[in-house]
């Protein structure tokens, strides 16, 4: 694992950075679960200020503070702008804290480190998983300025964001969005010659340059991203859901259509480019597919979905489309509704909370069933089912139709990396014929994924648009193999940490 020797960390340039005890804060509440550790809510004892807590995991104390946190801290320290998440302070704790255990004897407690940042009251992932959400066409272009705008000021300052999903846009009750998660981050010199890791971003979320194997890329990586979390406000779902980097290439490319040196010169010389086979040739079908989009949406998400990186739209160019200057105009963000909190670490766990009461409930019925049915004739009678067979009629029989309960899926929060479910989230009439089946959706939505044509898109009237549904796998458990393939992923859903993950030398 990459580490810093302590004085590598340089925290104390601000002068009160790390000097605070993390007891200057209650904690009142945990938000989210990541690569760190656990994101709290937590109030400022003397102020009274609500602030957020992301505890950075010392996954091997004896390797030291990880760089990725360093690298974290570095960036966030040098960018200051409304749409980018605000780091306030470092703290510790010098001895384990509630609920830890103090080490074995003869390790001494190496103490915990946190990050207090501004605390925002929703993620995008979380806020679109609300049962019943909706997000209007002034709402969705609001929220799509802020975040090229804060995309803009990164890329400017040399800045790649590299993990840009909807649970790392931070929402608040006054309606600004901003950019958060820069773990993955990192400085790039805009002649994009040096070799970066080329594992990075969410697979969902991840371009297709990445895919076929480069380590030469630059902000255009970011604008991918943008290009799917776009779509799926206006899709009501996500656009390319795969499952693994396979299936993720041949979404991409059943809609894009698949790259050759005409459209993208150079393709073929990117490392995994012939590895990857096409099998056929697919023409672009990306105007086609979406045609339900309005006109200049459908315009400005072409070109963040173009396949050559080069030909990919900018941010700053991105912030001119004509999309953001026709009616309806991107709302004021204080015009929009507020809401209650919503984590996508809370959304999950209530619904995963829901759905083991669902199983207990069915699983109690069975039970109570099975007693009845297994009740000798004698008392049947005496209950007026005397002719009954067992398993005939109102008791169906156990064996064939019981329902799995074993199976409730599990949930990492922040970990599991898969698709987030939310009954309810997406109006019915939002979504495509052919729809996806949403793969942990379950039983439990309302609506749901493939449910009607979409919505229109553009003009419509307020809250006329579709909810824009989870985020994504965020790094799907990978199976470890040879091959471009076979060990990837953003490391984020891999056991172990982020360093471990990369060659953070790159
Ligand atoms: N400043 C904040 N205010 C409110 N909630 C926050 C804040 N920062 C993070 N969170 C919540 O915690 C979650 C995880 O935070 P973050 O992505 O920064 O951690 P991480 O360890 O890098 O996670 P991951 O590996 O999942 O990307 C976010 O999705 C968000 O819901």
């Amino acid at each position: 694992m990459a580490i810093a020797a302590p004085e590598q960390l340089n925290i104390t340039e601000v002068s009160t950075w790390g000097s605070r005890s993390v007891d200057c804060f209650e904690k009142l509440e945990q938000i989210g679960e990541g690569t760190y550790g656990q994101v709290y809510m937590a109030k400022e004892i003397e102020t009274g200020e609500i602030v957020a807590l992301k505890k950075i995991r010392m996954d091997n104390e004896r390797e030291g503070f990880p760089i990725t946190a360093i690298r974290e801290i570095k960036i966030l320290k040098k960018l200051h702008h409304e749409n980018v998440i605000k780091l306030k302070e470092i703290v510790t704790s010098t001895g384990p804290e509630k609920g830890e255990q103090a080490p074995a004897d003869g390790n001494k407690y190496k103490g915990g480190i946190y990050m207090v940042f501004e605390y925002m009251d929703h993620d995008l992932t979380g806020l679109a998983d609300r049962p019943g959400m909706r997000f209007s066409v002034p709402q969705i272009k609001c929220y799509m300025k802020q975040l090229l705008t804060g995309l803009h000021y990164c890329h400017v300052n040399q800045v790649l964001h590299r993990d840009i999903k909807g649970s790392n846009l931070l929402i608040d009750n006054e309606g600004n969005l901003k950019l958060a998660d820069f773990g993955l981050a990192r400085s790039f010199s805009s002649d994009h010659n040096a070799n970066l890791t080329n594992r990075v971003i969410t697979l969902w979320y991840r371009p297709p340059e990445l895919l076929l194997g480069t380590t030469k890329y630059g902000p255009a990586v970011d604008m991918w991203s943008v290009g799917c979390i776009f779509a799926e406000l206006l899709n009501g779902k996500p656009i390319f859901p795969g499952k693994d980097e396979p299936e993720q290439i041949n979404k991409i490319f059943d809609i894009c259509g698949t790259p050759n040196e005409d459209i993208w010169p150079g393709v073929s010389k990117i490392p995994w480019y012939n590895n990857f086979k096409p099998t056929r040739l697919v023409k672009r079908r990306l105007r086609e597919h979406f045609r339900h989009f309005d006109r200049h949406a459908l315009d400005l998400l072409d070109r963040m979905l173009s396949l050559d990186p080069s030909q990919r739209i900018s941010a700053k160019d991105a912030l001119d489309a004509e999309y953001f200057w026709t009616d309806p105009l991107p709302c004021d963000p204080k015009s929009l509704p507020t809401y209650e909190s919503s984590h996508e670490f809370q959304t999950k766990k209530k619904r995963q909370q829901q759905r083991q009461h669902e199983e207990n409930s069915k699983r109690q019925k069975l039970q109570h069933q099975q007693q009845h049915s297994r009740l000798p004739p004698i008392q049947q009678s005496g209950h007026g089912h005397a002719q009954m067979r067992a398993g005939a009629g109102p008791n169906p029989p156990l064996h064939g139709s019981q329902p799995q309960v074993a199976g409730v899926p599990g949930h990492h929060y922040g970990k599991s990396r898969g698709p987030s479910t939310g009954p309810g989230r997406y109006p019915p009439g939002g979504n495509p014929p052919g729809g996806y089946n949403h793969p942990s959706r379950g039983q439990g939505g309302a609506g749901g994924y493939g449910s009607g044509p979409y919505p229109p898109q553009g003009r419509a009237p307020p809250y006329g648009s579709s909810g824009m549904p989870s985020a994504g796998p965020r790094g799907p458990n990978y199976p470890h193999g040879g091959g471009p393939y076979g060990a990837s992923g953003t490391g984020r859903g891999m056991p172990g940490n982020r360093n471990q993950q990369y060659n953070w030398q790159q």
